[in-house]
């Protein structure tokens, strides 16, 4: 049985002072029935692990460098963001493939790097719209996931987050079966590859979850929770999803 998870990411936006927001949606979920995670600008890493204290929320990074120490002036490593507070790392979110030119070599890299600093690594992959009209999803995600996810990828130590690069930010999101099908295929795919750990290791859905729509798309079977960008920046809009994460 897999425990759901509903993780946010908060891109490159936040201050000290949304620690306010964290702390509110500490306190609308003191016992949450889910796996809760939030994954800030590096710099905020520390104030947040703080300040959540003894709450099970998880914090995250967005990014981690392949190795774990060295001369690469603006990267920070795993273990310095395992130190900061950091249990999770994001890699390969399609933000960072765009805008950094990452690989999906260098996104089963950078999972190995958490890996290798005790972290679990949430590997984010996903179609552009080209790839979607030109009906490649599965096969565009299929090599996505076969590349960027480590052999020693375990229910413990990996996260998958399916986000279609054109549902990201844009309002825009598949249809349930649309979700369903990519979700089931890469379902199938870890299991060949990983046997009961690819049973085990959970699948997030991505791109424009909003309150409005989250619980139909964690009824989608396969879903087992999602990877929330601007609505996990406020508990107005992120507590609502908890919510139906926690019912579905
Ligand atoms: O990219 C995302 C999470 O990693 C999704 O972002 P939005 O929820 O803002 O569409």
């Amino acid at each position: 049985m897999r425990r759901k998870l509903a993780a946010g990411n908060w891109k490159m936006n936040g201050a000290l002072s949304a620690m306010a927001e964290v702390q509110a949606i500490c306190d609308a979920h003191p016992a949450p029935g889910v796996d809760l995670l939030l994954c800030p600008p590096a710099t905020l890493i520390w104030p947040m692990a703080s300040m959540r204290g003894s709450h099970p929320m998880a914090v995250g990074a967005q990014d981690c460098h392949m190795a774990a120490k060295g001369a690469h002036t603006g990267d920070i490593a795993a273990p310095m963001l395992r130190e900061a507070g950091a249990t999770h790392a994001i890699v390969g979110h399609s933000e960072r493939r765009a805008d950094h030119g990452e690989t999906s070599a260098t996104v089963r890299a950078k999972a190995e790097a958490a890996h290798a600093a005790g972290m679990t690594a949430v590997v984010c992959i996903g179609e552009t719209l080209e790839d979607r009209e030109a009906g490649r999803t599965l096969d565009v995600v299929g090599t996505q996931i076969a590349a960027s996810a480590p052999d020693g990828a375990t229910a413990a130590n990996t996260v998958v987050a399916y986000e279609p690069v054109w549902a990201i930010g844009t309002g825009k999101v598949p249809t349930l079966r649309q979700i369903g099908e990519v979700h089931a295929f890469l379902r199938a795919k870890l299991v060949a590859r990983l046997d009961d750990e690819g049973t085990g290791i959970r699948l997030l859905y991505g791109g424009s979850v909003k309150a409005s729509n989250a619980a139909e798309i964690f009824a989608v079977d396969d879903v087992d929770g999602a990877l929330v960008g601007g609505a996990s920046l406020t508990c107005a809009d992120f507590s609502p999803i908890i919510s139906a994460l926690e019912q579905a």
